[in-house]
């Protein structure tokens, strides 16, 4: 089955500058949930990669990093659709590790756990650093507006240039939206 990549904060649930801290904080953008599962029950593995920095920055802990994630699973089975599986980076920027997008060792180790290659997969986020980590493993970076989507669209006229090149990204509203248009291909 066909992976598909999801960045989480700006895609399915709706960002805060000052971060997703807890379950409260983490409101699911409008048809995002309803859109893994249709993406899910049409046979693809979807998986998740995101940066959470605030881990390190104290922010919040493990268990309630977790309590999201059980929840988002929680609210895509109960629309009939799995997630094959929620992939992070703890790190600060400073840090130095692979993981962190731009970096690609999220998308390594979806490859290594669900034993496929993520070359010529969707990869939907709403940051250049999400394009950007698409980009480098070979995937179809596709942005949506939602969350920092809109800046993001901004920045892709002076992006590296294959990102730069019109319509190389395509660019959707919302992650329903991009959905509904991989669904209809
Ligand atoms: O969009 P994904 O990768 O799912 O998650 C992004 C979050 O980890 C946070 O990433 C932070 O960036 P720094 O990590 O502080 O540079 C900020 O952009 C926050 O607004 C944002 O909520
Ligand atoms: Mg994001
Ligand atoms: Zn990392």
């Amino acid at each position: 089955m066909p992976l598909l990549i999801l960045d989480r904060d700006g895609v399915i649930n709706q960002d805060s500058d000052d971060y997703i801290r807890c379950l409260d904080d983490w409101v699911p953008v409008p048809g995002s949930i309803e859109a893994i599962a249709a993406l899910s029950r049409a046979g693809y593995q979807v998986v998740i990669a995101t940066n959470q920095s605030g881990l390190s920055r104290g922010y919040f802990t493990l268990d309630i990093l977790e309590s999201i994630h059980d929840h988002l699973r929680a609210l895509v089975e109960a629309q009939g659709g799995t997630v094959a599986g929620i992939f992070y980076c703890p790190h600060l920027p400073d840090e130095g590790c692979d993981c962190r997008k731009p970096g690609t060792g999220l998308l390594r180790a979806i490859e290594t756990e669900l034993q496929q290659p993520v070359a010529g997969c969707y990869f939907i986020g709403d940051s250049l650093k999400d394009l950007q980590a698409a980009r480098a493993m070979g995937c179809r970076p596709v942005l949506v507006l939602t969350g920092k989507g809109e800046k993001t669209r901004g920045q892709l006229a002076c992006a590296d240039v294959d990102l730069a090149q019109p319509d190389t990204v395509p660019v959707y509203a919302s992650l329903a939206e991009a959905s509904q248009a991989i669904l209809a291909r």
